[in-house]
């Protein structure tokens, strides 16, 4: 068997990791935690071409795929508007994704990661 070492988490990766804790509690059904299948969601490969989740973006932090605060939020902003996008204005998957787009968008301004309990920089 080939030992992984575990390799030390960047600075940036616990930073990542904390604010994804924090963005996924705002989705309490999980609507956002896996990728969404055409089974769930009919057409939904062929009307979403770059397809995002929390799951997605946990593995990318993990790979070290993240080298900036805003590659995390631009991925954090194409779950959301994806879902704004396929589901219907009055559906609660559009619902979740705005209200979850809104918190995530306070929880990220700058001002709000150098204060509060947890002051990130
Ligand atoms: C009802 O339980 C679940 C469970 C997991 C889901 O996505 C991972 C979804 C889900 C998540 C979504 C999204 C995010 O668009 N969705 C759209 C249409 C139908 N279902 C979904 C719903």
């Amino acid at each position: 068997c080939v030992l992984k070492l575990k390799q030390s988490r960047s600075p940036l990766a616990k930073l990542l990791d904390h604010l994804l804790k924090a963005l996924e509690k705002r989705d309490p059904h999980q609507f956002f935690a896996w990728p969404v299948t055409d089974d769930i969601a009919p057409g939904y490969s062929s009307i979403i071409t770059r397809p995002m989740d929390f799951s997605t973006i946990r593995q990318k932090i993990e790979e070290n795929e993240y080298h900036l605060l805003t590659d995390f939020i631009e991925d954090f902003r194409l779950m959301c508007d994806n879902a704004i996008r396929y589901n219907h204005h009055e559906t609660v998957y559009n619902k979740a994704a705005r209200r979850l787009l809104q918190a995530g968008m306070r929880l990220l301004q700058p001002e709000n990661l150098t204060r509060g309990p947890v002051a990130i920089f």
